[in-house]
């Protein structure tokens, strides 16, 4: 098990290129947020907006759209229904967040069924929350994607693994891991969360008990998206999960120090500041 530093802000954030716009930081689609939850698309969007995706696209139920936009005007949104566009906005994305707050109806499982459908194998496609609930029960298959990383919680991840709270050493769920496709990171949440890629276990050193809050998970699926968009490249998605969710950590634990809970907006809002810290740290 190899504990994060640090050093991992430092290797991935970097400073931007001043010959730069928009399209260089990436475009990020995220498919989230029924009538129920809706705040967790739009935490999932505006964390990717606070941690540097250059274009964020939120695909929601209809009703969300004021809600999203009278809080981040940055936000391109899709009502989910309009199943072309979905399709159009699908394919020109660099990076994939589906699940958060999705919910399971019949048409949550056709929507999903579908991303999984449109997705291309240059794409990295992130799965959260009621997605993965989906997949555990057994009629949608993961896609056979090279970029593949789950974010389950340890009962998300019992309903995928089969394996019990208790059950989940790192052996059990890295046998479990190699029934999924063979690239896939997995991001196991949790106080100390575990991250399984190549073989490797990592561990965050981040995040505190202020952070239990809901929508703090469909928050670090945007840090995530961002981190891949930006400093994914060549195909390399997994540098910047580990960098995502140790700055999810980090922020949460740096407000606690004198909040007793933080919530994810306020996470959000110290992305850029932390940042602007290590990007510079290496200069
Ligand atoms: N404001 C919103 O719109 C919110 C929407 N949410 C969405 O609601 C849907 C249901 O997700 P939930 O996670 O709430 O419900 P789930 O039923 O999937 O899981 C929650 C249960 O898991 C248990 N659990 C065990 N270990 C855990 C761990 N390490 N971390 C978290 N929970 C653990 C909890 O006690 C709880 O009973 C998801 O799609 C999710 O994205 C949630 O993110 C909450 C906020
Ligand atoms: N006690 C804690 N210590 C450290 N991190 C925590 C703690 N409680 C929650 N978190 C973090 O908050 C996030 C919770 O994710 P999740 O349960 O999916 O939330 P939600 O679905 O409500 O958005 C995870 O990244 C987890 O590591
Ligand atoms: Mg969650």
């Amino acid at each position: 098990m190899i504990d994060l530093t640090e050093r991992i802000l430092r290797q991935v954030i970097q400073p931007r290129p001043v010959e730069s716009h928009k399209g260089t930081f990436g475009r990020v689609l995220v498919v989230a947020g029924n009538e129920q939850y809706g705040g967790a698309g739009i935490m999932s969007a505006s964390a990717a907006l606070f941690a540097g995706a250059g274009l964020v696209t939120l695909a929601s139920a209809a009703v969300n759209r004021t809600a999203l936009h009278a809080r981040h005007p940055e936000i391109m949104f899709l009502d989910w229904t309009e199943t072309a566009a979905l399709r159009k906005s699908i394919q020109s994305a660099d990076v994939i967040v589906v699940g958060p707050g999705l919910g399971l109806d019949p048409g949550a499982q056709a929507l999903l069924r579908m991303v999984f459908t449109a997705v291309n194998a240059a794409q990295t496609l992130i799965v959260d929350g009621s997605a993965l609930t989906l997949v555990a029960g057994g009629a949608i298959p993961f896609p056979q994607q090279p970029q593949l990383i789950l974010t389950p919680h340890q009962e998300e991840w019992h309903r995928l693994s089969g394996l019990t709270i208790a059950g989940q050493t790192v052996r059990a769920n890295q046998t479990a891991l190699a029934q999924l496709p063979e690239t896939t990171i997995l991001v196991l949440k949790q106080h100390r969360t575990q991250i399984y890629a190549d073989q490797q276990v990592y561990r965050n050193t981040t995040g505190v008990a202020a952070m239990a809050t809901g929508g703090m998970g469909d928050t670090l699926t945007g840090i995530i998206a961002a981190f891949c968009a930006q400093f994914g490249q060549n195909k390399k998605p997994l540098p910047a999960t580990l960098a995502a969710v140790y700055l999810h950590g980090l922020a949460g634990q740096e407000l606690a120090v004198d909040h007793y809970v933080t919530l994810p907006s306020q996470i959000c809002a110290q992305l850029p500041l932390l940042m602007a810290r290590f990007s510079r740290a290496g200069l």
